[in-house]
């Protein structure tokens, strides 16, 4: 079975800042939950009620402190991000801004920093985030990705930490696109995002590696809504 297939989607937003006048862009350094320990943009579930847009203005002020007005917020891409037998994607929703209102401040989820272009630290970032961010920045939006993330290979010492004995770590395949990572099947080790650890201790971007992606950024306008298969199934006027 494909192991990316997914049956269900998680609405989600992630916000870009960029300051063009001194070429920088403000990230956050997730300090807990899904991402803990990378530097990301702002984002997360779109609350029932809410439309992606407001969902991404609210996590914003939650998360750095500032605030958005509505037409100052851009849509510059969809991405669809799918985990190795995790049968629920996230659809997420991203967003830029060049102008905003409030002081930033850090908060006990996400300490937020600003990072010349010439410096976002890519290694301690999602590892897809290299492929679609230049995008942004360079305004080559907006665009649709579909991203296919992969547990990467347990060290032996997180093995045996997280008591899987006679695991052999390089058993874990990445060269063929049909096989299936010994550690994600291991019963304990589900990618499941609700089962999903990230620890200080993981490698620098974190415990998945790209498996495959796609993207497109010659889309008509802003991309709206994924289908189940990874299309774009609506566009944003
Ligand atoms: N592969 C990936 N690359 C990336 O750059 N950002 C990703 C990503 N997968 C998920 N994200 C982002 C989207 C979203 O902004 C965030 C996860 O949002 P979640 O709502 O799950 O986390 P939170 O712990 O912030 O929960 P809430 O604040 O309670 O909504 O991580």
């Amino acid at each position: 079975m494909d192991p990316f297939r997914i049956t269900s989607t998680k609405v989600l937003t992630l916000v870009t800042v960029i300051d063009k006048q001194n070429q920088r862009i403000l990230l956050g350094y997730k300090k807990r939950g899904f991402g803990a320990h990378l530097w990301n943009g702002f984002g997360g579930k779109v609350e029932p009620g809410e439309t992606p847009k407001e969902g991404a203005i609210r996590e914003l002020e939650e998360e750095a402190g500032i605030t958005v007005h509505p037409d100052k917020l851009q849509k510059t891409g969809l991405l669809l991000f799918l985990f190795e037998n995790d049968t629920v994607g996230l659809e997420t929703h991203v967003y830029k801004a060049y102008e905003y209102e409030g002081e930033i401040r850090e908060c006990d989820e996400m300490r937020p920093q600003w990072f010349d272009f010439a410096d976002i630290p890519y290694s301690q970032m999602w590892p897809d985030d290299e492929t679609w961010l230049p995008l942004t920045l360079k305004g080559q939006d907006p665009f649709f990705g579909r991203i296919c993330l992969k547990r990467r290979p347990l060290t032996e010492s997180a093995s045996l930490e997280n008591g899987v004995s006679g695991l052999n770590p390089s058993s874990s395949t990445a060269s063929s696109g049909s096989t299936t990572s010994t550690a994600a099947s291991a019963g304990n080790l589900s990618t499941t995002m609700t089962n999903t650890s990230f620890t200080a201790d993981q490698p620098s971007n974190g415990p998945f590696e790209i498996f495959d992606y796609h993207l497109e950024h010659s889309l008509p306008s802003a991309p709206h809504e994924i289908a189940l298969d990874g299309t774009v199934a609506s566009y944003e006027n």
